[in-house]
């Protein structure tokens, strides 16, 4: 567990959290702690609350109304949800890739320093540009067409453009939800080894569907499970996290080995 592990820093703590939408508790029990400069995976039948968990990590649950937490999670050892801390800071600390590529209908270069701008970074932008298109593996692809809008892109480029745009907020975190699930294989294979290289810089939390693919890009692994409630929803928890290899080679828990053999999902 990354826990024991003395000479990994942690950048995100949760402390038993339970996740509600209203009166309705989603997930409850969480206690984890995401390593600093390590791509975690989070994994699990649909509805376990996978998203959820990644949003708080974010604050970006906040926008949904009825939602709240008990228990506690701290980044970088302070609680994320103080009454002081600004949410929109902390999404530029911890940004956001989606499942779907979003890029702003403006041209490549102002999606890039969209972010920068509205911080009056006093950065010099052409170089924030470059920076940030060089770490997403896409530079070499548009730098010729920076003017070009940012749908004029392929899916996969479009992808790698929204991890640029997060990037240029100088994050410490990026949360993917499933970024790869609109993408095609090689795209995919693109962004996955784009991770790979992302993580000597960010720390990377990322929910992901396939298992193949937390087993190719992820250090450690959290599987998540849902129980029926007497009310007829379903209650998402915590069953195991571990090394990837622990996970998908040799795990502790009953569950966490049928659903990795794929005896459901
Ligand atoms: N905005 C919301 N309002 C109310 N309930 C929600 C909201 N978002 C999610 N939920 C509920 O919370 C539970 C967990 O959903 P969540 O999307 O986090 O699960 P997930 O594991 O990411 O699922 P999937 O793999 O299908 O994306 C589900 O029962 C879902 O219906």
């Amino acid at each position: 567990m990354p826990t024991t592990a003395n000479r990994i820093q942690t950048v995100l703590k949760t402390y038993n959290v339970d996740i509600y939408y209203g009166t309705y508790r989603a997930v409850t029990g969480v206690s984890m702690e995401i390593p600093k400069n390590k791509v975690t995976a989070l994994i699990g039948p649909s509805g376990c609350g996978k998203s959820t968990i990644l949003r708080c990590f974010n604050r970006l649950n906040d926008l949904i109304q009825g939602f709240h937490l008990t228990g506690k999670i701290e980044y970088l050892g302070q609680d994320l949800y103080a009454k002081d801390v600004d949410p929109v800071k902390v999404r530029d600390e911890i940004g956001m890739v989606f499942q779907r590529p979003n890029p702003f209908p403006k041209s490549i270069y102002d999606n890039i320093v969209y972010g920068p701008r509205i911080q009056k970074d006093t950065r010099n932008f052409d170089e924030i540009v470059e920076t940030s298109l060089r770490r997403a593996a896409l530079w070499d692809e548009v730098k010729d067409k920076l003017q070009e809008s940012g749908f004029s892109l392929s899916g996969g480029q479009q992808q790698r453009l929204c991890i640029a745009r997060t990037i240029a907020a100088q994050p410490e975190v990026i949360l993917m939800d499933e970024p790869c699930s609109a993408l095609d294989p090689i795209s995919t294979l693109k962004v996955e080894e784009l991770i790979h290289e992302l993580k000597e810089k960010y720390t990377i939390i990322i929910v992901t569907h396939n298992m193949q693919q937390a087993t190719r890009v992820a250090d450690y692994t959290a599987f998540f499970n849902a129980e029926p409630t007497p009310k007829g929803g379903k209650i998402g928890y915590l069953v195991e996290y571990d090394r990837t290899e622990v996970i998908f080679g040799s795990p502790n828990e009953q569950a966490t080995k049928d659903y990795v053999s794929g005896k459901f999902g």
